[in-house]
């Protein structure tokens, strides 16, 4: 959806969102339990909260006709800075019980597995010179297990107020490995991005 954010809408979420921008988090799975962020992921971010934000809370809402769930089925946004060199590995969006099985916290979230990640709203605040898109290597039911240097699949070239809207279940709420993504290493510019990630049930998520 091309324009769903003004460009004032865009400054002022990257503002609001530059100081707590710190070095990606990971929810790591049992297998890379030990492992760094930056092992599958070198950029930024940070989560904000539309509480108290006019602005924020009217994206939210915008976002909640958009994709026709209420609202207190949305995380905070979660916004992304990627500079030169800087990407994301592919992974899908939801947590799949089976891979966190030491993991009580995650568990906890999801319920063990009732409660999860349902679609994802994912939003372009700048454009980027070069590089940076997001890629989806299993379009089209292509049997790709990574993003592969993001060689194959689709690609979405960021483009400043843009949204897209992905899904990571399927309409019987199965989690959706097709949904496989990733972000492409920015080669020229900065890339700001956000998610703005949509659940199956309400909630009221609490980032740590
Ligand atoms: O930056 C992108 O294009 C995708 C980022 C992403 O998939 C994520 O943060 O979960
Ligand atoms: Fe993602």
């Amino acid at each position: 959806v091309e324009g769903f954010l003004s460009d004032d809408e865009c400054t002022y979420i990257q503002e609001t969102a530059e100081p707590h921008m710190e070095y990606s988090e990971v929810t790591l799975m049992d297998k890379d339990q030990g492992r760094p962020a930056s092992d599958f992921r070198t950029s930024q971010s940070a989560f904000i909260r539309a509480h108290d934000d006019a602005i924020l809370t009217d994206i939210d809402y915008r976002t909640a006709s958009l994709v026709r769930i209420p609202r207190r089925h949305q995380e905070d946004v979660q916004v992304l800075r990627y500079d030169v060199t800087e990407k994301y590995d592919s992974h899908a969006d939801y947590f799949d019980p089976a891979l966190y099985t030491k993991d009580k916290r995650t568990l906890a979230l999801i319920r063990n597995g009732h409660r999860n990640r349902m679609a994802t709203v994912f939003w372009y605040l700048s454009d980027v010179e070069k590089g940076g898109e997001t890629v989806f290597p299993r379009f089209n039911g292509a049997q790709e297990t990574s993003m592969k240097d993001c060689k194959t699949g689709l690609k979405v070239k960021p483009e400043k107020g843009k949204v897209i809207i992905f899904y990571s279940m399927t309409p019987d709420g199965a989690l959706d490995e097709y949904s496989l993504h990733g972000a492409c290493p920015v080669q020229k510019g900065t890339k700001w991005a956000a998610n703005k990630w949509v659940w199956n049930e309400p909630m009221q998520f609490v980032p740590s």
